[in-house]
């Protein structure tokens, strides 16, 4: 945790749900009423096809939504996309930008992150930008260098406190149950928050760094106690309200 900084869980629900899954996302947001940390802040990034219907279940509780990905155009011939401004328009207040998915799958660099990103704020919408190492990387000792170039890369000069998160996102640990220890996930955030700084100045030090990768309700305490993280971006346990719950629980914990 930081001082001064209100922590985030964040879900990211990937390409999940249907219908059948509002139960779960109705039941996030009883929990959160029911007087979860007032002091945390939750989040949910679900598939545009199910915003709208989301932001109804939602709007009476303290759960705020998310897209997941976000063109980097308001409008245009772009088939299958879509803009900030449609998810803003559906009830989002947050997007997720340059996921390692999106950055594997669908070939986005740096250039393009950091266009999403601007495009989120044209719209009103917070970015969370995701940035972290493959296995390969790691291996090689170039953890913190591929930090450094990516968060030049995708991060806007323009980034505040307020319009963007960091989601530091090793790609190893993303759905495979392994997760850094404590002293790399401390070290890779520290280091993030001092790149940060050299290209934000002190707005670096107010500026949400969330840890994702294999979070659980099981190591939510030890990896959210870190020095520097401030929220987790939830995957897989996004899905099941207990486990979503579970983990914002962690911080209560604190
Ligand atoms: O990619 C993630 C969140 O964006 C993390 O996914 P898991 O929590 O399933 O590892």
């Amino acid at each position: 945790m930081t001082p001064g900084i209100r922590p985030l869980v964040a879900g990211n629900w990937k390409m999940n749900g249907t219908s059948a899954s509002l139960g779960e996302l109705r039941e996030i947001g009883h929990g959160f009423m029911r007087g979860l940390d007032a002091d945390t802040e939750a989040l949910l990034c679900v598939p545009a096809t199910l915003l709208t219907r989301a932001a109804e279940i939602l709007a009476s509780t303290p759960v705020r939504l998310g897209g997941e990905d976000c063109h980097a155009k308001a409008s245009g011939a772009h088939t299958g996309d879509i803009s900030a401004e449609m998810l803003k328009d559906a009830g989002a207040s947050h997007v997720i930008v340059g996921h390692s998915e999106r950055r594997t799958d669908h070939g986005e660099d740096d250039a393009t992150v950091r266009a999403k990103a601007e495009a989120a704020w044209r719209a009103g919408l917070v970015a969370i930008i995701c940035v972290g190492e493959t296995q390969a990387e790691r291996e090689s000792g170039a953890t913190l260098s591929v930090l450094s170039r990516q968060i030049e890369g995708s991060v806007p000069a323009s980034a505040t406190a307020a319009n963007m998160i960091v989601a530091y996102e090793p790609v190893w640990a993303i759905g495979t149950g392994l997760t850094p220890t404590v002293d790399d996930v401390a070290k890779a955030h520290a280091h993030i928050r001092a790149r940060l700084a050299e290209k934000l100045g002190s707005e670096a030090g107010k500026v949400r760094v969330l840890y994702g990768g294999s979070v659980k309700p099981s190591n939510a305490v030890e990896l959210l106690s870190v020095e520097n993280v401030d929220g987790a971006l939830v995957g897989g346990a996004s899905l099941k309200a207990a486990d979503f719950l579970g983990i914002a629980e962690a911080y209560q914990a604190m």
